[in-house]
């Protein structure tokens, strides 16, 4: 099988992904979620004409100038407005939100009052008609859309949607991912380890790649490399309602490389195996029903790169999201080598001197290395056949952080 160049991969990973059905959920659980409709406004923002400041509320032609003597008739505080109308010489003693009563259209501050007792005040400095009132519906009006449909629910969002009078939001189902890890050798960390083993590292990148484009991860642990072993874990993972299943490790073509025939045996039809890409050339994709397999490659660089550029993607589009992938103009910090059939992404660390961006990669690119991968801020993107380049050669940058 040719190797399927990372475009189309992606292209057709992503083919048909939508959306998933919306579900409604009380606001203080909504933080971070996706509206998987539009939020209207059940109510008018503010209700009436609302005092800004603590004051006094008066009829602009008494205190256009100064100084005015006016007789205060009572008092209005937010939440209890005052019922009377204001006339001629008079005033109401008037609270930051409160409603501004009838025949009042300015409000002095207190500051330029003076209290002369005996329910008399002196305006000091003249106050213009308006002045200090919020006029009703000046936020929003009853029936206005506030919040488009596809808008993540942060701080600004979830206040506004309360305000407008929604106790709960429709908001799109957050995808469930899957993650099996395979492989004999594979214990998870905090274990005491045999001669032949290694830790089980891949599924928390995975995860945590996962959740960063609002999924949910469900970790079904390591499978021993035995296909009965595998294919349990993939019924689990039907079973849970996972809309995608990531099997990690396996994919390559080694005698224990299981999850191809685990895979089609349960019943995913293939689509594509092997990308032109360095690390994750063993990537496979498949469809179970509506489940999407992703087979990652085992090696721990391969599987976070993928993650970035397969996973994330696929997450993101099925929970209503856009990612956009931070690709940026650089310029190479030391020279690199004519690149092969494979598209390579480069570990490397990207600095900013002097207003240009400089891309170094790491000498060695090996695809097990996780710290390097961990210091690395960039992965430089090298199309496939890129002949040798010199230091300072304009580059292409995918940022990781
Ligand atoms: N003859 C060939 N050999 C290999 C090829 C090839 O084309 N021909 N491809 C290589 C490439 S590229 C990759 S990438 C690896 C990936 O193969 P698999 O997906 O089958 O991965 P495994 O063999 O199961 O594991 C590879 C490596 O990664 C370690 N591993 C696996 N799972 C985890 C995990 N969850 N956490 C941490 N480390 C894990 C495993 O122990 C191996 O060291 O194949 C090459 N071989
Ligand atoms: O694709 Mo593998 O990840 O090159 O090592």
């Amino acid at each position: 099988m040719a190797l399927v160049p990372v475009a189309e991969a992606l292209e057709r990973l992503l083919d048909g992904a939508a959306p998933l059905a919306g579900e409604t959920i009380p606001l203080a659980e909504a933080a971070g979620r996706v509206l998987a409709e539009p939020v209207a406004a059940l109510r008018t923002q503010p209700p009436f004409n609302a005092s800004a400041m603590d004051g006094y509320a008066a009829r602009s032609a008494d205190v256009a100038s100064v100084s005015a003597q006016l007789e205060v008739i009572g008092t209005a505080p937010a939440g209890r407005g005052f019922s009377g109308s204001v006339g001629k010489g008079q005033a109401v003693r008037i609270f930051t939100g409160a409603p501004v009563p009838e025949g009042a259209d300015t409000v002095v501050i207190q500051e330029n009052v003076r209290d002369l007792g005996n329910r008399k005040i002196e305006v000091t400095e003249p106050t213009a008609q308006g002045r200090n009132i919020r006029r009703r519906g000046l936020d929003f009006g009853q029936g206005d859309v506030l919040l488009e449909k596809g808008r993540v629910l942060d701080a600004a969002a979830l206040s506004l949607a309360a305000s407008a009078n929604h106790p709960a939001l429709s908001v799109v189902r957050q995808p469930l991912v899957a993650i099996i890890a395979t492989g004999d050798e594979l214990l998870p960390p905090g274990s005491q380890l045999g001669p032949d083993q290694i830790i089980s590292s891949n599924a928390y990148g995975v995860a945590a790649a996962a959740q960063s484009v609002g999924a949910r991860a469900l970790d079904l642990g390591i499978a021993a490399d035995r296909k009965e072993a595998i294919a349990a874990l993939v019924r689990k993972a039907v079973d849970a309602g996972a809309d995608v299943i990531v099997t990690l490790g396996g994919a390559s073509v080694g005698d224990h490389d299981l999850i191809h025939d685990v895979l089609t045996g349960e019943g995913m039809t293939l689509d594509f195996w092997k990308i032109a890409m360095r690390p994750g050339k063993p990537l496979m994709f498949g469809r179970l029903g509506n489940v999407r397999c992703i087979g990652l490659p085992g090696n721990p660089v391969a599987s976070i790169v993928c993650s970035q550029l397969f996973l994330k993607p696929l997450l993101a589009r099925l929970g209503g999201r856009d990612l956009k992938q931070d690709v940026r103009t650089a310029r190479l910090g030391s020279a690199m080598q004519a690149n092969d059939l494979r598209q390579d992404y480069v570990r490397a660390v990207v600095r900013e001197d002097a207003g240009t961006l400089v891309a170094t990669p790491f000498c060695i690119q090996d695809s097990s290395m996780l710290r390097m991968l961990a210091d690395a801020n960039g992965l430089i993107v090298r199309q496939p056949f890129s002949p040798a380049a010199e230091a300072g050669a304009e580059c292409s940058v995918l940022m990781l952080r």
